[in-house]
């Protein structure tokens, strides 16, 4: 029989072979899908092996619950109720589990002996792996926060030097001199007021603590500060990254929801030509700066130097992976919690705490632990216990890394819960540090600022004897957790004990829900936090 078009096409003028009609093909073939949809719900609810995983049968069933949380924006309030009514863990997802109790950080990012491994001379210890889909999205494949283990551990090695506390104090002085340019602003946003110009003291501490942090970690890894405390003004390098995070979640998003292809499709529907060339034009930008930096050589106290200093294992990819990682890392978070710490400062009357406000007592401290200005240093902002529990408070209140940043199930599947669960292979695992931190059974009055939690020795406060302080790991756990943590609080003591030392602080009327209202797409949507700065009556 002819089986070419011409040999078919007789066939059927012959009547010798009929064609069905395309309409019940179409129905058969809707038919077929939505059985097979339903099926997938059946199994996902009552035959998946995270069916034993407590949490909302419609989050099990199918992708969408779980979809329709993350864009909301409101997924870390979402999780800390599913968190209160189901347990420590919860099925989020057809293949996703949330952790809720300090026991979650080893369960997800700790790694487990393989003493096989080790007489193999393989790794002695393994991890979760990073989830793919997020990390490959949301950064390049060549980033220090993305490398598969193996290299990771090398990578780790070679650079642990520039995030010592040694290292952090060899850096103090480049930081401070973006500092005293901070301050400057803010004298000068001050002093106008006094030349009578309305409200030329009310400024929005989201975009000065951005400036001070972007130049700071901009000169620590490119080797050149953004000028944004020259300029008064963001760059443009730096306004790209909210949007450029937000597009990678929603991207990351639909294709756990859609499968890539439709996904893709989806996606190239919506991203406009002019957001696509920012995307070009901004890693374009960050090489160039990360050749001009390569080119001064190794010998400045910052992130390069010890890069430079092994270039057999970062070579080009790396680097260039790599530091818009440590940039948009090491900036966004620590100005999200000053912010933060200024925000709850200003808002929080005495009557909470009782006697003193926290900023009467944070103000009290610093004022009279300094004489001057050029006191305030790393060293000195380290021994005041009040100001670092009003940091650790506003982590805990307002935590930069809201939530994901997840690991998938290593090869052969985790045991966690102490032996609780075992949760097979490739599912996800995560930890939304709100809902952790802001769950009841982890902290007495969540929802309340109250640095007097984290005092210890005779300041302690009894209301909070019970909290869980394992359960608090803003910098995260284990192998992959944040490298720039003593860097992190070095700048932060320092910029608010700063600001404090020299600046009376009040909130503008209409921004007091700041925190409460905010979204979060993996990091938070910050609108302004209008402040008036107005310069101490007396120094004391
Ligand atoms: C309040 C400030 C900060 C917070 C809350 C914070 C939080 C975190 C968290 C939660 C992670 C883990 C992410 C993951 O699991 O993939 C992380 C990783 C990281 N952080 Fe931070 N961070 C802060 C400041 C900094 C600073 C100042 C730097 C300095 C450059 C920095 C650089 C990094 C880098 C490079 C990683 C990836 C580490 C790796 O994969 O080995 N962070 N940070």
């Amino acid at each position: 029989m002819s089986t070419s078009p011409e040999g078919l096409l007789g066939l059927v003028k012959a009547g010798q072979l009929t064609i069905p009609p395309l309409l019940p093909l179409l129905r058969l073939a809707i038919i077929t899908l939505i059985f097979g949809y339903l099926a997938r719900i059946i199994y996902n609810i009552f035959l998946h092996p995270l069916r034993v995983v407590p949490g909302p049968w419609w989050h099990a069933a199918t992708g969408l619950a779980r979809y329709r949380m993350y864009m909301s924006g409101d997924a870390h309030k979402i999780l800390r109720d599913m968190h209160i009514k189901y347990g420590d863990i919860v099925r989020v997802g057809p293949n996703e589990v949330s952790f809720s109790a300090a026991h979650g950080w080893s369960d997800v990012f700790g790694q487990k002996r393989i003493p096989a491994a080790e007489s193999q001379g393989g790794h002695a210890y393994i991890e979760n792996p990073k989830e793919h889909l997020f990390y490959s999205t949301i950064t390049r494949r060549d980033s220090l926060i993305a490398m598969p283990q193996a290299d990771h551990i090398i990578a780790r090695k070679t650079i642990n030097s520039a995030f010592s506390n040694k290292a952090v104090a060899e850096q103090e002085p480049l930081v401070q001199r973006h500092v005293d340019k901070l301050i400057r602003l803010l004298h000068d946003a001050a002093k106008s007021k006094d030349a009578e110009i309305k409200d030329s003291n009310i400024v929005d501490m989201v975009q000065y603590t951005n400036w001070v942090f972007f130049d700071i970690t901009g000169d620590l890894g490119f080797g050149e500060p953004f000028g944004s405390l020259v300029d008064g003004a963001e760059h443009a390098w730096v306004a790209v990254i909210p949007k450029a995070v937000k597009s990678a979640v929603t991207v990351v998003n639909l294709q756990r929801l859609l499968g890539s292809t439709l996904a893709h499709f989806a996606i190239w529907l919506k991203m406009t030509q002019e957001a696509r060339n920012r995307l070009t034009w901004h890693r374009a930008m960050s090489d160039e700066k990360v050749n001009r930096r390569r080119a001064l050589g190794p010998g400045r106290p910052d992130f390069m130097t010890p890069m430079l200093e092994n270039d057999g294992f970062w070579n080009t990819q790396r680097l260039h992976g790599s530091l818009t990682t440590f940039i948009t890392a090491g900036s966004e978070t620590s100005a999200t919690t000053t912010s933060a710490a200024m925000l709850y400062l200003t808002t929080t009357p005495a009557t909470v705490v009782g006697g003193q406000s926290p900023l009467e007592k944070l103000t009290a401290e610093v004022r009279s632990a300094f004489k001057s200005d050029a006191e305030i240093n790393f060293a000195g902002v380290k021994s005041l216990p009040y100001l670092g529990a009003v940091l650790d408070e506003a982590l805990r209140m307002h935590p930069p890394a809201v939530w994901g940043f997840g690991r998938e199930a290593k090869a052969g599947g985790s045991v966690v819960a102490n032996g609780k669960f075992f949760l097979p292979e490739a599912t996800i695992l995560t930890i939304c540090h709100w809902a952790m931190f802001r769950n009841p059974r982890n902290f007495a009055l969540p929802d309340t600022f109250a640095p007097e939690r984290w005092l210890t020795g005779a300041d302690a406060d009894p209301r909070f004897r019970n909290d869980k302080h394992d359960a608090f790991q803003p910098f995260s756990y284990g192998p992959r957790n944040c490298i720039g943590r003593y860097l992190a609080l070095a700048e932060m003591r320092t910029i608010l004990a700063r600001i404090v030392f020299n600046f009376d602080l009040a909130i503008q009327p209409g921004n007091e829900r700041w925190a409460a209202d905010q979204k979060a797409y993996a990091f938070w949507e910050k609108p302004p936090l209008m402040m008036a700065v107005t310069e101490r009556a007396e120094k004391a």
